[in-house]
């Protein structure tokens, strides 16, 4: 079964001024996401991630076009629809910050209709699950952000739902708490849930989803699972190198196809290459000057990503 079904969804936000034409933040978006996948959605700032997040949610109602939950239109059945996803859209809002973090819970919980020992239940199991139990009892606004972050995890899945939206749910995480996270995601995959992830951050894309949508302007350019995308953009290679002298370094960037150099605080390089012809080129380059210590990984998501978005001319962070 689909969890998620969009056809030609659009959503236009009224322009500055009267006069204004509406901006268009989403753009007849077709999307399928099957129940039990882990769906990646992937773009610039400004490309209609959080627009879609929040229709999907039904903060947002569409302008025209449809977006199916499980089989409920959440513009006709709203409510259902609100039954049965849980979203994560963090920052500050939405946490009571002279509460603690249990009677947070407890409060959300008690609006989904839980009470008593059920509640209790639930409550401890959250805590635990997220890894606040430590915190339980401390204020929330005497917490990190990190930590507040979780806070608004938990309140996402207090009422179990089939289907969670988390929106750029690691940002302000610290490393081991975006481990944990991950960690948290694999677990709910692993007990059928339905995961959409939108995120600027490659490698989490890649460690966690079936599958990756790629919006660019409120368009889909993509959807495709990693090996598709790889395949799809088959002209991005990269050859990464260790203790190459300055000198080199200058030289290659004048290579015919190269796209990009990276230099990494360790004295190694990673350098992007418009094809595998290029990546020889390359290889020699570097063979030639005396560097040895070589590797040819092969692209990854995000150098998928810079290069379709490079290819429409967009700016990315
Ligand atoms: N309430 C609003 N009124 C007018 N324009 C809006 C509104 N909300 C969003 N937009 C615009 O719609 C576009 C899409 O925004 P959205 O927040 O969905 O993108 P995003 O992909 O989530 O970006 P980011 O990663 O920066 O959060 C942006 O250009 C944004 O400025």
């Amino acid at each position: 079964m689909n969890a998620v079904v969009t056809e030609a969804l659009t959503r236009s936000y009224p322009g500055k001024r009267s006069d204004a034409t509406p901006f268009v933040a989403l753009d007849h978006v077709d999307l399928r996401i099957d129940e039990g996948e882990v769906h990646g959605l992937l773009g610039p700032n400004g490309a209609g991630k959080t627009t879609l997040c929040r229709i999907l949610s039904t903060v947002l109602c569409p302008t025209s076009g449809t977006a199916r939950v499980f089989g409920h239109d959440v513009d006709i059945a709203p409510n259902e629809v609100r039954r049965i996803v849980g979203v994560v859209f963090g920052g500050e809002r939405g946490l009571y910050g002279r509460l603690t973090c249990k009677q947070n819970l407890r409060f959300w919980a008690a609006l989904y209709g839980l009470h008593g020992s059920a509640l209790r239940a639930r409550v401890d199991e959250l805590l635990e699950r997220t890894g606040l139990a430590n915190r339980a009892d401390d204020r929330v606004d005497t917490m990190s952000r990190g930590m507040k972050q979780r806070l608004h995890i938990a309140r996402g899945m207090v009422a179990d739902p089939p289907l969670l939206i988390f929106d750029e749910p690691t940002a302000g995480l610290d490393p081991i708490s975006a481990r944990d996270f991950r960690a948290l995601v694999t677990d709910l995959r692993g007990s059928g849930h339905t995961i959409i992830l939108a995120t600027h951050d490659m490698t989490e894309a890649e460690a966690l989803c079936d599958r990756v949508t790629f919006i660019d302007r409120g368009r889909v350019i993509a959807t495709e699972n990693t090996i598709g995308i790889r395949n799809l953009v088959a002209r991005v290679d990269a050859v990464e190198a260790r203790q190459v002298p300055p000198d080199i370094v200058v030289g290659l960037r004048g290579v015919s196809g190269v796209r990009a150099v990276e230099q990494a605080a360790d004295d190694s390089i990673r350098v992007l290459t418009d094809s595998e012809t290029t990546t020889r080129a390359v290889l020699t380059f570097l063979l030639e000057a005396g560097v040895s210590q070589l590797n040819t990984p092969g692209p990854t998501l995000a150098d998928v990503y810079l290069s379709l978005i490079e290819d429409r001319g967009m700016a990315v962070r």
